[in-house]
């Protein structure tokens, strides 16, 4: 570990159901964690990361704070629902609240803490027109679109449901055991295929009962992770959308169990935990990083 430079910006090594993540704490000043930066603390063993979520000053009278998201490869992310829990649980030690509205890159959305200790996030609402997503090409019906991976004439996976949420993803159901299938393989292909111009989040999903998906995520810009948020809230919508599932339903994720809920007025609401692991303080134009004392615990 290199010493950092300063000045350098306190930050939490977190998780939300086994998504790596870290909170970077970019408040009262104007820089910006570089791509650079997220990188070097991706690569590193103790501090690897499938999303930053840095936490800067509001922008837009109403919001407390903005977001801005990044992948384990230094490139933006819209959306990211078990980052967000993490954020909530960070504030709420710091400050007691217990809601929050915040604005991400892409748009205003809230998240409380329950009684119970799990954190909800209103993921807003998934769009499914295939310019929303983005795809490359007209689809009009964008609950099963032309796109396989495998022998033409037996293909591996086919036909995904796509959406956004606020993020780009794709669902491919299978029968099979989401394990029976090599998503390492297969999730770096899809994630840059032509269809998708802004790369998408490649999720196989297998319905066990009108209420319990589960789900294994390749993300974009972080590859194979133990959960993904916005992909358990995209499943559970193309779910719904397609009669697979009712509207709310438990999305399993290799890390654990999340709630997800589609309500009638179109809101895509996520309940889960989140978890604090260590904290430190990092220089966010390199990633230089040192662990804060024992004793200084969460930020
Ligand atoms: N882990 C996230 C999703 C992260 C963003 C994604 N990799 C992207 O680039 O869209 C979640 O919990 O939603």
């Amino acid at each position: 570990m290199s010493a950092p430079h300063e000045p350098t910006a306190p930050f939490a090594k977190m998780n939300g159901l086994g998504n790596e993540i870290i909170v970077a704490d970019m408040r009262g000043g104007t820089a910006r964690v570089s791509s650079g930066a997220a990188i070097a603390l991706a690569g590193d063993p103790a501090t690897h990361f499938d999303q930053i979520m840095a936490i800067h000053d509001a922008e837009t009278p109403g919001t407390d704070y903005f977001i801005r998201i990044l992948n384990a490869d230094g490139s933006a992310a819209g959306a990211c629902g078990n980052g967000m829990r993490c954020v909530v649980e960070a504030l709420a030690a710091e400050n007691g609240r217990s809601s929050f509205t915040f604005e991400t890159q892409s748009g205003i959305l809230t998240a409380e803490v329950r009684g119970d200790g799990l954190i909800a996030v209103d993921m807003g609402a998934p769009r499914f027109g295939w310019q929303d997503i983005p795809l490359a090409e007209e689809f009009r019906d964008t609950r099963a679109i032309e796109l396989q991976i495998g022998p033409i004439d037996a293909p591996v996976l086919h036909s995904p449901s796509v959406a956004s949420m606020g993020n780009p993803h794709a669902v491919f159901w299978v029968d099979e055991d989401v394990w029976s299938y090599a998503l390492d393989r297969f999730g770096p292909l899809l994630e840059n295929h032509p269809l998708f111009p802004e790369r998408a989040n490649i999720t196989i999903a297998q319905v066990q009962s009108p209420e319990r998906l589960v789900i294994r995520t390749w993300e974009r810009g972080a590859g194979l992770t133990r959960a993904c948020g916005s992909a358990a809230c995209a499943a559970l919508a193309c779910a719904a959308r397609t009669g697979r599932t009712e509207r709310t339903a438990t999305v399993v994720a290799p890390g654990g169990e999340l709630l997800v809920e589609w309500r009638t007025d179109d809101h895509v609401i996520l309940t889960g935990p989140a978890e604090w692991e260590f904290s430190g303080r990092f220089d966010p134009a390199t990633g230089a990083w040192e662990r804060a004392d024992a004793e200084a615990v969460a930020s």
